[in-house]
């Protein structure tokens, strides 16, 4: 049970505990409502349906995680999950085909299970699952909302095998919610429900290697059929989908390598991690000296560097007229057991020890890009979103955080 303050038609503002019963109306719970006066006497059993709830326990924190189709959105909700702790897995004994990840403190839903049409209704009207008029926004505003609000939902589920959109499965309010996909930013009604908002931005060469890499060797795709799928979604990836980068209050940027002129094999990355200044529970990380600008080459004594090396920058910036600070590595560790190395030089990290981004890589060195940016700054993004969920949950309960980290 929780305590709450539910609006209903019989009652405006009043203060109730609500127990859960039957049936959805757009995926909202009815619930018997218990009225309590202000003394906390019980004053009438049963309410009505509750059309707005806004829980007074601390609430669900809700992530945005945009980028397009295989940019690594799934490799990137691993390592967040992990930072929590526990596994993450579908909901049990529900649709195999569930696109849903469940973890003790986290649930991941994509947000192609807000697909309004199928494949056969897209392929019939000619869009593609990018354009908003193959999408229902105002379900997905709903249902975000009931959830941050503490209400369980029945989300439908886009089934990527059947490409049909299957019945629905149940989503209780969990500590944190993420909402993975291609349009978690693009609606205004959902931003603002967003607690912290993350793009990946995998410029077109590296998405196409990328590409190439996952549909040919794992899903037996042409090199033709791969080019002509990117071609087709670009003019929608770039009205719809690439925009949202504006409003994100961190973005991974991924670019092919400076360190190697004219380089055509795409496997040493540059990355950038852009961090919004003035984001409400998120200090940007910074290098040696915040706000300064830095080069730094750590390939040296303590950290072995192969050809081309690596290198680092940090510094202020400005990103679609927002303040931020960016940090830049572009190259590729050697040893992973070295980045401790860097990792001491790095501020305002949100580790609980010291260590803690090197043991977190080590710990999944088998994902892609544990050897680059893209993981570091994966898992230092992971590790800034517990922060952000404990300073939350630490200002709704009144008690101040302990001072445990770097
Ligand atoms: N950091 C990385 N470095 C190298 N390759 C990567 C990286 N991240 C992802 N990839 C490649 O891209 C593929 C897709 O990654 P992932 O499944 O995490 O993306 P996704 O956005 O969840 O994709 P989809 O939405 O299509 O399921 C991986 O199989 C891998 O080949
Ligand atoms: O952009 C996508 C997000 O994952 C997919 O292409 C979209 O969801 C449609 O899926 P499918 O190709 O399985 O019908």
């Amino acid at each position: 049970m929780a305590t709450c303050t539910v609006y209903t038609t019989q009652s405006l503002n009043s203060t109730c505990s609500i127990s859960t019963s039957a049936k959805t109306h757009l995926g909202f719970h009815q619930r018997q409502v218990v009225f309590y006066s202000s003394t906390g006497k019980k004053t009438s059993k049963r309410g009505g349906s509750v059309i707005s709830c806004a829980a007074r326990d601390p609430q669900t924190v809700v992530i945005g995680l945009a980028a397009d189709s295989g940019c690594g959105k799934s490799t990137f909700m691993r390592r967040l999950t992990s930072v929590f702790g526990g596994a993450a897995e579908p909901p049990k004994g529900g649709n195999p085909d569930s696109n849903t990840l469940i973890s003790d403190m986290t649930t991941v839903i994509c947000l192609d299970d807000y697909h309004s049409l199928d494949r056969t209704g897209r392929k019939q009207k000619g869009v593609t699952a990018l354009d908003p008029r193959a999408n229902d926004f105002d379900l997905m505003y709903e249902q975000v909302k009931a959830i941050k609000d503490g209400i369980a939902v029945d989300k439908p589920i886009y089934n990527h095998v059947t490409g049909l959109l299957d019945p629905p499965e149940l989503i209780k309010p969990p500590k944190i919610l993420v909402i993975e996909g291609l349009h978690p930013m693009f609606d205004k009604r959902v931003r603002e429900l967003l607690d912290f908002s993350i793009y990946l931005d995998i410029s077109n060469e590296v998405k196409f290697a990328w590409k190439i890499q996952r549909d040919m060797a794992e899903r037996g795709h042409s090199l033709e059929s791969i080019k002509a799928s990117i071609e087709a979604r670009k003019p929608d990836f770039d009205a719809y989908i690439d925009p949202q980068k504006q409003y994100a209050d961190a973005v991974i940027e991924v670019l092919p390598t400076q360190l190697i002129p004219d380089d055509d094999e795409g496997k040493v990355l540059r990355v950038k991690l852009i961090m919004k200044e003035g984001v409400k529970h998120f200090s940007p990380v910074y290098l040696f000296d915040e706000g300064s600008t830095i080069s730094w080459i750590p390939c040296g004594r303590k950290l072995t560097c192969s050809y081309p090396g690596i290198k680092f920058a940090y510094g202020p910036d400005t990103y679609f007229g927002h303040e931020v600070s960016v940090l830049e590595m572009d190259g590729q560790f050697d040893r992973l057991d070295e980045l401790i190395y860097v990792e001491s030089h790095l501020s305002n990290i949100s580790t609980k020890f010291y260590g803690e981004v090197t043991q977190q890589m080590l710990k999944h060195s088998d994902f892609p890009g544990s050897n680059n940016g893209t993981g570091l700054f994966q898992t230092i993004v992971g590790l800034k979103i517990r922060d952000l969920y404990e300073q939350i949950v630490a200002t709704k309960v009144g008690t101040p955080l302990e001072a445990t980290k770097a």
